[in-house]
Formats: structure tokens, C-alpha cells, sequence
């Protein structure tokens, strides 16, 4: 022991050395600043290793990029009460501005051996967390959208079709508006199938989705809702445009031609179309009824469109 160190002296300077081998072994910032300067007053050695040492410099020159004064998200003011008293612990996630990763912040206002208020952070590295939790939002928006999607044309699916669909019923009822509905279905498929392979079979259907997305208007529920048959709902659509929409679908997919192998391979469609006047047939009915009529269609040339109004309700 030195001649000028007291026992008292010793084991307070023994204390703080403890202290800091703690502090610096942590695998975590820790800062303290000066609320009222921001002087930075200690950085632990994780702290010193990211963000270098402070040398008097401010908190937001040390730890941030670009500050050119406090930072605005800089949370003194709520660590302390009105009467300038410590108030409690706040946490909150931040993305430092330095080594761009995310950490979860403990921020608290203490009182310094020497009397001021300064704050203290606590910080630890969640990166591998938030990417994480990013990576499963992705997963679930993606599943999401699965969920709702025609794997093979990428339009809405069925169930997709009919959640949209009794949406569009509720508001055209809501409202009184007019709402048509065309199914469609792919003549002979099973002849193409036959002839040129599921594959090829698979490519006609995806170029026939495509021909029939390029014709709609947003506000239209186009969908896949079984293997060679299609709806589209029309919202605010009466007989007349509805059947002029099939139509010009019909006449589309005819002058498709899709190449597969060398072979250029051609499509058509039987379209059935209904509408309802105000919103008030349910979409089963007028499923079945835009099915009955592409029935009929098939049952006349096929390659056409008919119209059948839905029963009165
Ligand atoms: N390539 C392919 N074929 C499919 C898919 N889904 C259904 N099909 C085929 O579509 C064909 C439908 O046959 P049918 O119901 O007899 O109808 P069609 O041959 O189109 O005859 P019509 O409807 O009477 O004009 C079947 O051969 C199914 O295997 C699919 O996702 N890909």
C-alpha cells in the first residue's frame, strides 16, 4: 500500500476498479452524459470499441452520425419529473446511426457523485432479434398473400375471390349500385392438355390470365376460381357494359396464341355473364347463375357470351 493512501482510500479505489471491470466486461453499451451539457462523462469499453473514445466530446458527437447539435429524438426530457426529480426507466429501440444496428435502450436519470442530473444508457445489440422479426413479418405477408393467390397465374383465388366479391355485394347493396359478374371457362382444355401436355396446358392458362388482367379496370375482381374457369366481378357494371366486357375478353383471348415448343397454341372462352340491379342478389346466386349461362354457352357454339339475369328476389 503507498504511504499516502488510507485503508478508506484503498478499498474506495479497489471498489471503482471492480466497478469498471464490470462495466467494461458487459457485452452492452453503457454511456452516462450530462443532461444539461450532453457532455459524454463515461463510455464503457463496448461503447469505446464502437464509437471511439470521448475525449469531452458531446453524447450526440460521439455515439450519432451528422448531428450538428442534441438529437432530436434525444430522450432527456422524459427522464425527468417537473421538479426536476428522476422520473422512471424508459425503454425503446433505436437503429444507431454509427454501426446502423438496432439496440434496445434502458435510459434513466441519475444523480452523479458531484450533484448533477445525468443520464444513463444501457444498451444492448438486437439486430439478430429485428432481423428475425422482420423475416417472419416477410413469412407471414407472404403466406398471406399465398393464401389469396392462384399459385400458377398469380390472380386472386377463389377464396380470395369470394371474401372480394362479398365485399363489393355489401357496398353495391349499400349503395344501390349495379354489379355484374362474368364466369369464363376454357373450351376443350382437356383437348390441349391431351395434345400438348399439362405443361403447355399450364402456360395457355397463365397467358390467358395475363390477357385477362391487361382488359380490366381497378376496381374489378378478376380471379382464378377453378382449374380452367374464371370469374370477374364487375362492381357498378349493368348488363349492357358487362356483356361488352365479355365480349372484348372473348375476342382477346382468341387472338391469343401461345408458343410452346414450336407450337403455337390458340384458346377460347364460353363466357356467362348476370348482373344484379342493386346489390341485392347474394354472390352464391349469382355464381350459379353466371355458371348456368356459361353452361348455356358451351351447350350453343361455345366461343361466345350469354346472358341470364338472376331470378328475382
Ligand atoms: N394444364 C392444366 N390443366 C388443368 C388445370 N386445371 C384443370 N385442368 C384441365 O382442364 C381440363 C378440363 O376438362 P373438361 O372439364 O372436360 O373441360 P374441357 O375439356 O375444357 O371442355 P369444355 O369445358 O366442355 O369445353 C381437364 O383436363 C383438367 O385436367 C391446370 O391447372 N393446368
Amino acid at each position: 500500500m503507498p504511504f499516502n493512501v488510507t485503508p478508506g482510500e484503498e478499498s474506495e479505489a479497489i471498489g471503482q476498479e471492480a466497478v469498471n471491470t464490470v462495466l467494461d466486461s458487459l457485452d452492452a453499451l453503457v454511456y452516462v452524459s450530462d443532461m444539461q451539457t450532453h457532455e459524454l462523462i463515461f463510455l464503457n469499453a463496448y461503447g469505446r470499441q464502437h464509437w471511439g473514445v470521448p475525449n469531452k466530446r458531446k453524447c450526440w458527437e460521439v455515439l450519432q452520425q451528422g448531428q450538428t447539435g442534441p438529437c432530436s429524438f434525444c430522450t432527456n426530457n422524459r427522464l425527468l419529473n417537473a421538479d426536476g426529480t428522476a422520473a422512471s426507466v424508459h425503454i425503446w429501440e433505436f437503429r444507431n446511426t454509427v454501426t446502423q444496428r438496432w439496440y434496445q435502450c434502458r435510459d434513466q436519470a441519475i444523480r452523479w457523485p458531484d450533484g448533477r442530473m445525468v443520464r444513463i444508457e444501457i444498451a444492448t445489440d438486437i439486430s439478430e432479434l429485428k432481423d428475425a422479426q422482420a423475416e417472419l413479418k416477410a413469412a407471414k405477408r407472404l403466406a398471406e398473400e399465398l393464401a389469396h393467390q392462384d399459385e400458377l397465374t398469380g390472380l386472386c383465388n377463389r377464396r380470395a375471390f369470394i371474401a372480394a366479391g362479398q365485399r363489393a355485394i355489401d357496398q353495391a347493396q349499400r349503395l344501390g349500385h349495379s354489379l355484374a359478374l362474368i364466369v369464363f371457362d376454357a373450351d376443350h382444355f382437356k383437348s390441349i392438355n391431351d395434345r400438348h401436355g399439362h405443361a403447355a396446358g399450364d402456360l395457355v392458362l397463365q397467358q390467358l390470365a395475363r390477357v385477362a388482367s391487361d382488359q380490366v379496370r381497378a376496381g374489378d375482381i378478376l380471379a382464378r376460381i377453378g382449374g380452367e374457369e374464371f370469374a370477374l366481378l364487375l362492381p357498378g357494371a349493368d348488363a349492357s357494359a358487362a356483356c361488352q366486357m365479355a365480349e372484348r375478353l372473348r375476342q382477346a383471348i382468341e387472338q391469343l396464341s401461345t408458343e410452346y415448343l414450336g407450337v403455337s397454341i390458340g384458346v377460347t372462352c364460353s363466357f356467362g355473364v348476370t348482373v344484379s340491379d342493386n346489390g341485392r342478389t347474394s354472390l352464391e346466386q349469382l355464381m350459379s347463375q353466371a355458371d348456368r349461362a356459361a353452361y348455356q354457352a358451351k351447350g350453343l357454339r361455345r366461343n361466345c357470351v350469354e346472358l341470364l339475369s338472376p331470378p328475382a328476389c
